[in-house]
């Protein structure tokens, strides 16, 4: 079986989507795509040498009957619209991150897939099948390293553009460590602070950047994680889990290291889409493999959308009031309760 993809915007990730379900995964295929930017559609259509048909917009390429699943590559706040829609037409979603940019769209986007009955929707929260996430899971779940006690996270971008906004630190950056931190101790958040250190002159007027965020789990864990995303050396993602008995890191990305003219060194990368090229691999090939095998996703489901985008805003609240926020999560739905991990091989 061959899953029938349409594409809803073709920029950055969508490409990269579009170019590894072409070239490099089995089992999927573009048919469809839009984009509010119709070159840039067309463009993506040359590029690859699909044969897809381009639609004016998101309704139009969901109701193509030709269309089994829905790969979501807007902007955070179109996103709701489109995955609304493909639940409404009983089609599979792939979702970028945020599902979406509230924590009542998110409900919204549950609500309507209880509704429809079974799970279509798969967040791209991709580091759960990083390998470093992986290892660093297994090390707390196998106890190596004792009880967790604290953890310390950095998100470092070299560069963002003019329309990153103070609030896209939390929603777009920081939200993958919401994600992932809370699936890699099997701990909610209870609260969550910003903090606003002193301003970098790289930033632009209206973002405050860098910031840290302090998360407080139920059972007392304490994380502190860093967003910057004007540090100009590069793309940096560090995370350290310190337990009772010892330490574990999140393995750095690994190039070449190089001895010469009396300095030793290795690389750094630029941007996410090598830090994290495996993942997006892997992600989007159990998204095709485990509807194939068991007629739904098995990755992050719209309840981890969900509990991403109310940890979120609290964090926004935060960045506003200045003080601790409490998290707080609605009862999960037993419809959500038997999910699978998306713990995937190393
Ligand atoms: N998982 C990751 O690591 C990762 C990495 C990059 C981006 N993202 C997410 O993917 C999404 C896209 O990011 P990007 O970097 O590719 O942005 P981008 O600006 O490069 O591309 C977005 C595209 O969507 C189009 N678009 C916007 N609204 C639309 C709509 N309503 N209908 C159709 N097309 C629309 C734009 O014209 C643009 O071509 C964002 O939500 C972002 O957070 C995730
Ligand atoms: O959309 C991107 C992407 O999610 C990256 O992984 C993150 O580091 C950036 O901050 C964000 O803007």
């Amino acid at each position: 079986m061959t899953l029938k993809f349409g594409v809803i915007g073709t920029g950055a990730i969508g490409r990269e989507h579009i170019k590894r379900i072409t070239n490099n995964l089995s089992g999927g295929k573009i048919v469809a795509v839009t984009d509010v930017n119709q070159e840039s559609a067309k463009s993506a259509v040359e590029e690859y040498g699909l044969d897809a048909v381009i639609y004016p917009d998101d309704k139009t390429l969901v109701a193509d009957a030709n269309v089994d699943a829905v790969l979501v590559t807007s902007w955070g706040p179109a996103h709701e619209q489109s995955v609304l829609a493909a639940i409404e037409a009983g089609k599979y979603v792939f979702c970028e991150k945020p599902l979406s940019t509230t924590a009542e769209g998110c409900m919204r986007i549950v609500e309507a897939e209880m509704k429809h009955g079974k799970r279509l929707v798969q967040v791209g929260f991709m580091r759960r099948y990083d390998s470093g996430y992986v290892q660093l899971k297994e090390a707390i779940d196998s106890n190596y390293i004792g009880e967790p006690l604290m953890i310390r996270c950095v998100h470092r971008n070299p560069e963002v553009g003019d329309n990153y906004t103070t609030d896209m630190a939390i929603n777009d950056t920081l939200i993958h460590e919401i994600d992932v931190l809370h699936w890699l101790i099997n701990d909610d958040y209870k609260s969550v602070q910003v903090a606003f250190p002193k301003k970098t002159q790289r930033a632009a007027a209206h973002l405050q950047d860098p910031q840290l965020i302090t998360l407080e789990t139920n059972s007392g864990i304490i994380i502190t994680a860093e967003v910057f995303v004007n540090c100009k050396y590069g793309y940096d993602i560090q995370c350290e889990v310190i337990g009772e008995d010892g330490v574990a890191y999140l393995p750095e990305f690994s190039g070449i290291a190089t001895r010469k003219a009396a300095q030793f060194g290795t690389s750094i990368l630029m941007d996410w889409k090598q830090r994290f090229i495996d993942a997006y691999d892997k992600e989007l090939q159990d998204f095709m493999d485990s509807i194939k095998n068991t007629g739904e996703p098995n990755g992050p489901t719209s309840w981890d959308g969900y509990i991403a985008a109310v940890t979120a805003d609290a964090c926004v609240k935060s960045q506003q009031t200045g003080e601790k926020e409490p998290v707080a999560l609605a009862e999960k739905p037993a419809f959500y309760k038997n999910e699978k991990e998306a713990v995937k091989t190393v």
